[in-house]
Order: structure tokens, then sequence, then C-alpha cells
């Protein structure tokens, strides 16, 4: 049997660390953040106070007893981390019980009057309805007249330079847009992700959402085109069940994204319909799978995930929170092949991502060498450069 590769898990416990910055001051800021959004009442303010505390300071208790979800939890793995400090378990675990305690603090989960308020729909909200979202869809007047080879590869590029519009990475990033006006590919393996398509024409696309807002409307800008030129037949979209890392898209996310593209002009609302009729009559479905939100890699995925994936001509697995769950949130060198470390998932998949945390494999050692003479170790979180990884 193969040896399967392995590294160090990352863990946030390194002062300095970017891993650290997210627990010590992200976290801190989304509270805040969320604190100032909604007049909450007296016991959700208390609570949002104490998680502030907790996370910054204390320790991994366990949900209780009555918890709704505390059977999955355990299968997660809390019971094995309780009583352990948040910088001293695997951080992308500590950054989803991070997002558990927060929905538990606001009420999210119910019973009450605020069970299922998405405390994160403000900043969603006004990023939909920016004047940069217009630009962007007015953008697609222009692209119309285009040849359809053309407009892929532009929507392709739109979906992927999306998921720098991640609203959790602006609290921490102030700056990176204007370091991001020269965007790279470090690795764009974006023709052999046609080929794929292409080969498999009329099959299905699972496509594995990231963020809402100025993400969620190219990637379901792109889904549209692959639908209208027959490239895909299908396409399944996977959501998240519940607000999580701020931006990340849910089914109503997604009800907001089409109705800002069919409430719109031009172009535009020509693809808003489109995928309205797709929802209505089933060529486009959305998922929102319980794993979806945990925090466990894809390798560990259940078997019903795993039969959802099995069955894509490809699945495009959107973002840096997911690519670090696909490959692992570990410190791999960067030059670690990619089909050696996806070997696991079941069919082909793509990553499409802008590089915001430290993971990343996959890269020529002539690329890496040229990354770090030019920014050190800052182009890895910086979100100035993207890749485009593919295995067939
Ligand atoms: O998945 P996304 O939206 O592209 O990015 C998520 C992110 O902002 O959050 C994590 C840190 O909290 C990192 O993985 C990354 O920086």
């Amino acid at each position: 049997m193969p040896d399967t590769p392995t590294a160090p898990v990352i863990l946030g416990n390194r002062p300095g660390s970017f891993p650290h910055s997210v627990l010590a001051e992200r976290h801190p800021a989304i509270i805040r953040q969320v604190r100032d959004a909604f007049p909450y009442e007296p016991g959700q303010r208390h609570a949002l106070d104490a998680l502030l505390a907790d996370c910054t300071e204390g320790t991994i208790e366990p949900l209780p007893a009555d918890a709704h979800d505390r059977g999955r939890w355990t299968a997660w793995g809390m019971d094995a981390y309780a009583g352990r400090s948040w910088y001293d378990v695997p951080w992308l675990w500590s950054e989803s019980w991070f997002y558990r305690q927060l929905l538990q603090a606001v009420g999210y989960f119910g019973p009450g009057p605020w069970q299922g308020i998405d405390p994160f729909r403000p900043s969603k909200r006004a990023e939909l309805d920016s004047s940069a979202t217009d630009d962007e869809l007015a953008a697609l007047d222009d692209l119309a007249g285009r040849p359809a080879d053309e407009r892929g590869r532009a929507l392709l590029h739109g979906s992927l330079w999306g998921n720098r519009a991640d609203l959790g990475f602006r609290l921490s990033a102030e700056g990176t847009a204007r370091a991001a006006a020269v965007p790279a590919l470090v690795a764009d393996d974006g023709e052999r992700l046609w080929e794929l398509l292409d080969a498999s024409r009329a099959g299905t696309l699972v496509l594995v959402a990231d963020n809402a807002g100025r993400e969620l409307v190219p990637d379901l800008l792109l889904v549209s085109h692959l639908l209208e030129q027959g490239t895909i037949g299908r396409a399944v979209l996977h959501v998240k069940p519940y607000p999580y890392y701020v931006s990340d898209a849910t089914t109503a996310d997604v009800v907001d994204a089409l109705r800002r593209l069919t409430g719109a002009r031009g172009a535009a609302a020509g693809h808003g319909r489109r995928l309205w009729d797709a929802l209505s009559d089933g060529r486009l479905t959305l998922r929102a799978h319980p794993f979806s939100c945990s925090p466990l890699p894809y390798e560990e995925m259940p078997g019903d995930l795993r039969a959802d994936f099995a069955g894509a001509a490809v699945t495009v697995v959107k973002g840096d929170l997911n690519y670090r769950r696909l490959v692992g949130d570990r410190t791999w060198p960067p030059t670690m092949p990619f089909a050696d470390v996806t070997g696991y998932f079941p069919g082909p998949v793509a990553a499409l991502r802008t590089l915001k945390s430290d993971v990343v494999i996959g890269l020529a050692p002539a690329t890496e060498e040229a990354l770090v003479a030019a920014a050190e170790q800052r182009w890895r979180t910086g979100g100035t450069h993207a890749l485009i990884q593919v295995r067939a």
C-alpha cells in the first residue's frame, strides 16, 4: 500500500504566527463587530462577553448534555480536546468551535426569537448591495458579445478572484487590497479544468461554495454559463448549514444573490433567471451538509458526502478554508504534489483559491523561490496570489 503523505497539523499556539493572530485578534474583532451590528438583548451581550474571555483565555468546555449537536461534536473530537486551551488544539478545530460558540451566544440555534438570525447578515447584505457589485454586474454586458470560450475563462477568473472578497479576512488585512493590485497565479491548471469539463459534456459539476456576496455571485455566473453552454447538465452547490467564517454562503445568501441578479439590468438579469429556473426544475440543487461546518479535513468526510462528490464530473472547491480542509491544515512543503495529497478525494477535484493562510502545496520549486525572494512568506497570507489546481 502506498504511504499516505503527512506533515504536522497547524496549531494556533505560536505567537507571531498567522493562526495565533486569528485566535488572539480576529476572533475578538468579529465578536465586537457582531455586538455592534444588532440590538442584542442583555443575555446575548453577556454571552458574547463571556465568549470573548473564553476564546482568548479559556479552555474547550464540552457542550451541554442537551445541545442539539452534542453527538456530532463528540464525533468530531470535542471530548478529546476538553480542558485544553483554544490555542493548543488544531487551529482548524478551534476556529470551527469559535463559530459554533458565537452562534450559540446570539441565540441562533434557539429556541427563541433570535433563532436563525444570521449575525453576519448586515455585512453580507452591505457587500451585495454595494456599487462595486453594480459595476461587476454591469461588466457582464460587455462580456456578452465575446465568444463563449472567452466568456467562460473570464467567468472562471471572476469566480477565482471573487475569493478575495472575504469579510473575515478584511477585518484583519487592511491595506492588502492595494498590495493585490498585481494579481498573480502561483499555479494555473485552468486549461486542465476546461478539459475535464469539456470531456464530461452534460455531466454534473459540484461546486463547494465559500463566501456569499462578491464571491458567490461570480460562482453562480460561472454555473449559469456552463449550464447555458451545455458544458454541464447539472450543478450541485454546497453551502454552509449555518453562518460560518463571517461571510460563508448559506441558502439564504444564495437566495439573496439570485434576487440581486434577477433585479439587475441586462445580461446579469438573464443569468439570474436562468439560475432561478435551474433551481426550480432541478438542474441546480443545493446541499447544506453538516460536515461543511465541521472542524475536520475532507479526508474524514462521511459516506453520503463522498458519494455526492464521486458522482461529479468534477468538484470545484472554492476558497482558502476549503483548501485547508481539502489538503489538510498541515505544514506541507509547498512543492508537495497536489495529486499525492488529494488522492483520497472521490473523483476529479479542482481548487480555486486566493492565498490567505499558510497552507500551500503543488508549487513548482522555481515559483516558491521567486515568491520567497520577492516577499519572504507574506505571499502565503496576503490574498495577493491565487491558484487553480486540478487532480483529474
Ligand atoms: O475560506 P476563505 O473565505 O477564502 O478564507 C477564510 C480565511 O479568511 O479565514 C481563515 C482564517 O480564519 C483563513 O483560512 C482565511 O484567511
